[in-house]
């Protein structure tokens, strides 16, 4: 269960993992101004006891250095002596973990996911209804009708998670915090990464059709 039962080969793979959808999201101007953070879980999982790879804090994330990345423990702390510093955000990836028992947890802030969470801040969701997409979080049923939680946007990072834990809702693999950006979380990368397409592409679809209803678009 320790640290150092996780293998080099698993150790490696999680870094090479964060290394490629970090260049991709990159690519999708996903990191404006050294916003969002990317982890990936390594080794066995406990609620009480576990260790993710997760991007350093404030670094440029279009680029690629030797001090991208760290790992931690479930509380958020160096699993290893370094001196990088975990991304501000470790400690809502630390509650992801532990409600979920996900394999990986990708945020990005983008304009449309900022502007649909302060849009439906009073009614505390994003509403989608029929999008096909919606398939993209494994709902399959017809005209399936979703509820995105929004939290509040404290600057004080711990006080964020209790809203996390109260709103988690087992069928939504994601989480917005209002005015600022996604959490979204899968099994593994691939799926994590699966779901934030799909949370991106259901806000796009939202924000222009909403603004299409209005007659002001
Ligand atoms: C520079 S704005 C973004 C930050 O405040 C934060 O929200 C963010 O996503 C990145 O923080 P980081 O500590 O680099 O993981
Ligand atoms: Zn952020």
């Amino acid at each position: 269960m320790s640290f150092q039962s996780v293998t080099t080969e698993q150790k490696q793979a999680a870094l090479q993992e964060l290394r490629s959808v970090k260049e991709l999201f990159a690519g999708r101007g996903w990191f404006p101004g050294t916003s969002g953070n990317l982890s990936v879980r390594v080794g066995d999982y406990r609620p009480d006891e576990f260790h993710f790879a997760i991007t350093a804090s404030g670094k440029d994330k279009t680029v690629h250095t030797p001090e991208d990345y760290l790992f931690v423990d479930q509380t958020g702390k160096p699993a290893e002596a370094t001196s990088l510093k975990p991304s501000a955000e470790t400690l809502i990836h630390c509650e992801i973990y532990r409600l979920t028992g996900a394999g990986a947890i990708f945020h990005v802030h983008t304009v449309f996911n900022n502007v649909i969470s302060e849009y439906f801040w009073d009614r505390g969701s994003v509403p989608a209804v029929g999008v096909e997409l919606i398939k993209g979080f494994n709902i399959w049923d017809e005209e399936a009708e979703i509820q995105i939680p929004i939290v509040s946007n404290y600057a004080h990072i711990p006080s964020i998670v209790p809203e996390i834990t109260e709103r988690f809702d087992s069928r939504i693999p994601g989480i917005l915090l209002r005015k600022h950006g996604i959490y979204a979380w899968g099994a593994n990368a691939f799926e994590a990464k699966r779901h934030l397409e799909a949370f991106e592409f259901i806000f796009e679809y939202v924000y222009r059709l909403e603004l299409l209803k209005s007659g002001k678009a």
